[in-house]
């Protein structure tokens, strides 16, 4: 991540978490049209280490989500992967996330956590919640057949965004491949040939 402020003043970095298993077009997507949208400078995908609200799924090892995310954002030279969450141990916890990055980028950095609406409107269930909307700005990717109903979020904090709706979830490209159907364009190419050279999904449930 570079550390220099932009011009206009404070250097603006998104922040997209997630699970990433595996990353997909529907991600790539929501990162870049609210990079256009409120002009980051950057943004860093973080896949998420041991995602506690999936703790009753399988959940592929962080290290071939990390490897998977890192394939799909490398021909973008602004987007970035971050191991913050994968090298912390316990339970992923947002708040755990932002502390980390808003140390390691200082105070001229202003930060947008990015993540898809419905996850959005869980948010005040989160831990340390009224803490997040003090280090970063949310944004709510809207994704198909998802709205959010307002749960009393905090006035200019948050943001929704309406990006091109692509129908794709992690969990349909696990089946689909479970399923011997292909994924061809649902994810980047790269990640077609990672999930089949490392065998992921074969015996995947969802
Ligand atoms: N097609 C999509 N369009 C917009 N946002 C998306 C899309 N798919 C996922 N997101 C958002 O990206 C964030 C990270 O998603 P995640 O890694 O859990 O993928 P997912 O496709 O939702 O996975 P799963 O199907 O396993 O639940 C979530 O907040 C999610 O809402
Ligand atoms: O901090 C929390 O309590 C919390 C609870 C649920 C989800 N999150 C974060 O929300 C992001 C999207 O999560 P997911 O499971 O939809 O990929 C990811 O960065 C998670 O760490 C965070």
């Amino acid at each position: 991540m570079a550390n220099a402020p932009t011009e206009h003043g404070k250097r603006r970095l998104g922040v997209m978490g997630g699970t990433f298993d595996p990353i997909h077009h529907g991600h790539l997507v929501a990162a870049s049209e609210v990079a256009h949208h409120f002009d980051l400078d950057e943004v860093v995908f973080v896949p998420t280490g041991r995602p506690w609200q999936k703790a009753a799924q399988a959940v592929s090892a962080p290290e071939d989500r990390y490897l998977m995310t890192v394939i799909a954002t490398a021909s973008n030279p602004r987007f970035s992967v971050s191991r913050v969450d994968i090298d912390r141990p316990g339970p992923t916890f947002t708040i755990d996330t932002l502390r980390d990055i808003s140390a390691s980028c200082g105070p001229d950095t202003e930060l947008f956590f990015i993540t898809g609406a419905d996850a959005l409107a869980q948010i005040l269930s989160w831990r340390d919640a009224d803490e997040l909307f003090t280090i970063a700005h949310f944004v709510g990717a809207t994704r198909p057949g998802h709205h959010l109903h307002d749960p009393g979020l905090p006035e200019g904090r948050v943001s929704l965004l309406e990006i091109p709706a692509l129908a794709i979830s992690s969990s349909e490209c696990r089946q689909r491949v479970a399923a011997g159907e292909p994924i061809w364009y649902l994810v980047p190419d790269g990640i077609v040939q990672y999930i089949n050279k490392r065998g992921l999904y074969r015996d995947a449930e969802g």
